[in-house]
């Protein structure tokens, strides 16, 4: 009697996991050059990381003050992006006035105004001495 034949190898999923998360990461660009085009804070946001970018390579930041303007600059922009994401869901599930749905965007939007604070804090920080020795 012949043997049990030898199990076949489960076939290769990788192309297929590496293409849904392709895919995934496409919705997530779509979903940044979405809220770009309508959020005018976004917009702010994207001139204002410009600037930061450029100052701190104009005044030589080091490598442990560029990771905290990166984590900060990084802070604001997820921060923004999940408050634009509460208020689409929010307008779409309650487009009439609601004290939950009012709440909700409150909430949401003082999220954004607590990572900017903390940003703001960064850049006063990292920025501060050098802007002040510059000027005096
Ligand atoms: N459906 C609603 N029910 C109750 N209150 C709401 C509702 N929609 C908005 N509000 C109130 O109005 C405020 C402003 O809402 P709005 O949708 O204009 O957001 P926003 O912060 O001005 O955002 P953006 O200017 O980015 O669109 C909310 O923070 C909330 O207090």
């Amino acid at each position: 009697m012949a043997g049990a034949e030898p199990e076949k190898a489960p076939p290769r999923r990788f192309p297929a996991v590496l293409r849904r998360r392709a895919a995934s990461f496409g919705y997530a660009l779509r979903g940044v050059a979405a809220a770009l085009r309508t959020e005018v804070h976004l917009q702010f946001h994207a001139v204002a990381t410009v600037a930061v970018l450029v100052l701190g390579w104009v005044v030589g930041l080091a490598r442990w003050e560029w990771a905290l303007v990166v984590l900060a600059v990084g802070l604001v922009w997820s921060l923004e992006l999940v408050n634009t994401a509460v208020e689409a869901v929010v307008n779409l599930v309650s487009p009439e006035y609601h004290p939950l749905a009012g709440r909700a965007k409150d909430v949401a939007a003082g999220a954004v105004l607590a990572g900017a604070v903390a940003a703001a804090a960064v850049g006063a920080l990292v920025f501060g001495p050098r802007l002040w020795a510059w000027l005096s």
